[in-house]
């Protein structure tokens, strides 16, 4: 044991004893979240490790700013089903937080995080069978690792005390988990079998089949059903071997700027299963009771040299289509945090967001939350989801026309993925650009908002673009 790791069981138990002993004098438990501050960290390196150790791992990595996050294990994870899946999972966070006891020594210390995601829609019945993602899963991490944008970095070992029961065994080998994660010097590439090729790639449904459902979808649009919707089509790769999700992430850091990359790893039955993906849409960030959320809406490519690049732009700034495909978001996010904020600030101007295959309209909408005690980010996710960018507008009409036509399960694409902390604030992307993979095979999926005169055959050439990223990212371009 090195002299750290001996500081961190000395100080670790220490803190853990005292907290036993309360616990038991109250008769009720006390949910235990000891940190202290570590050198910088390989974040993937660690995602790699904290999987392969423990089977259930959580990467989140944003440029909107905020912390960076690796998490390793589950000290309470936390299901939430059907409609009730956000309320659900508010409830038990708030029981946790009540019993919350951080050790003082650090300030700044981060304390518990609670990280997953929630499935698109509950209604949706799972054909992904055993292997899929629950409704929704947000797992207090056994041990985690925050980096700050101060550059602080801390580790924190989670830990729920009960009354007058032996602590020590679950502590210790916490510790141990620590202790083997931050090894990274001794780590060796855990021999899983790289994928040596693509055997196959099917799209749900086909090219063709995507097209008449846009075509369907301006119809229905013409008939005044619904004003905008977003059908979401499904691109199935099966490779020889496994995807390398340690290089997908690294891949993702590196080639899609102006994004937040996340992965969450789960165990499976017999194997895991991972989500992973490199979003440049947040649904809500919450700081201090001021509300953040983005209208995303309406895209064009890149150009492949900056003077096409740019008139490109110019392009998407002008198109009235695309505009009012961005401004139906806008104003529905308004709408929504104009029940609970004061302060509404909303861009006049939509800007232009640039990735690296495409760009999209982005209009921000903030807002002070009136009553931040009554009103947290678990309701402003109910509250928002799905904006008309991943569902349609009106809602209703949009979504029931989704679930008698779309021929795919979504799961947790377009779902909200993120994190929260114990004072409430925490921030939740939309979970697109992204790509559910189990062994050898993964489902990509891309969509594209469809308003009146949206051409079928661009429409499906969007999704082209808007599946490139993920697929450069598991190799099977
Ligand atoms: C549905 C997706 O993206 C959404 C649709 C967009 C559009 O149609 O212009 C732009 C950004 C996203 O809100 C996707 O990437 O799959």
């Amino acid at each position: 044991m090195t002299s750290y790791q001996s500081r961190f069981h000395e100080s670790a138990f220490g803190f853990a004893a005292q907290l036993s002993l309360e616990a038991t004098e109250k008769g009720s438990p006390i949910f235990m979240s000891w940190s202290t501050r570590v050198p910088e960290f390989d974040h993937v390196k660690l995602w790699d490790r904290a999987r392969g150790l423990t089977g259930n791992a959580f990467l989140w990595i944003s440029t909107w700013g905020g912390p960076r996050i690796v998490t390793a294990g589950s000290a309470v994870g936390i299901g939430g089903t059907g409609s009730g899946r956000f309320a659900d999972v508010r409830q038990a966070w708030s029981e946790i937080t009540s019993i919350l006891r951080q050790n003082c020594d650090l300030a700044h210390a981060p304390g518990p995080v609670l990280v997953g995601g929630f499935a698109f829609s509950p209604e949706v019945p799972d054909s992904m069978g055993a292997g899929s993602f629950p409704d929704g899963l947000m797992t207090v991490p056994a041990v985690q690792f925050i980096s700050l944008p101060c550059g602080d970095n801390y580790v924190t070992v989670n830990l729920l005390i009960r009354p007058a029961a032996d602590f020590s065994q679950v502590l210790a080998s916490r510790l141990q988990l620590l202790e083997d994660l931050m090894n990274l010097e001794e780590l060796h590439n855990e021999s899983r079998a790289a994928s040596s090729g693509v055997l196959s790639k099917i799209e749900i449904p086909s090219g063709l089949e995507f097209q008449r459902l846009v075509e369907r979808a301006v119809g229905e649009i013409r008939a005044g059903t619904f004003e905008m919707i977003v059908p979401v089509r499904e691109l199935k790769v099966t490779v020889d071997g496994e995807f390398d999700l340690s290089a997908a992430v690294q891949r993702l850091l590196v080639n899609s700027p102006n994004t937040t990359v996340f992965a969450s790893h789960l165990m499976g039955e017999g194997s895991g299963k991972c989500f992973l993906g490199a979003t440049p849409e947040y649904l809500v960030r919450l700081t201090g009771g001021t509300v953040r959320t983005l209208g995303l809406a309406g895209s064009i490519p890149r150009g492949t040299v900056p003077e096409q690049d740019s008139v490109l732009e110019s392009q998407l700034m002008a198109d009235q289509k695309l505009r009012r495909e961005n401004s139906v978001v806008t104003e529905m996010l308004r709408q929504v945090l104009s029940g609970v904020c004061s302060k509404i600030e909303v861009e006049n101007e939509p800007k232009v967001l640039k990735l690296a295959q495409i760009q999209h309209l982005a209009t921000e909408v903030c807002g002070m939350l009136d009553r931040p005690s009554d009103v947290g980010i678990f309701d402003l996710v109910a509250m928002l989801h799905p904006t008309p960018a991943l569902g349609g507008h009106p809602r209703r009409e949009a979504l029931n026309w989704l679930k008698d036509n779309e021929s795919i399960e979504r799961g947790w694409f377009a779902g909200p993925v993120g994190w929260v902390q114990s004072d409430g604030s925490g921030e939740f992307g939309v979970a697109i650009r992204s790509a559910f993979v189990r062994n050898s095979e993964a489902s990509l999926y891309a969509g594209c908002g469809i308003v009146e005169g949206s051409e079928p055959r661009a429409e499906y050439e969007e999704t082209q673009v808007k599946l490139l990223a993920m697929a450069a990212a598991l190799g099977c371009l």
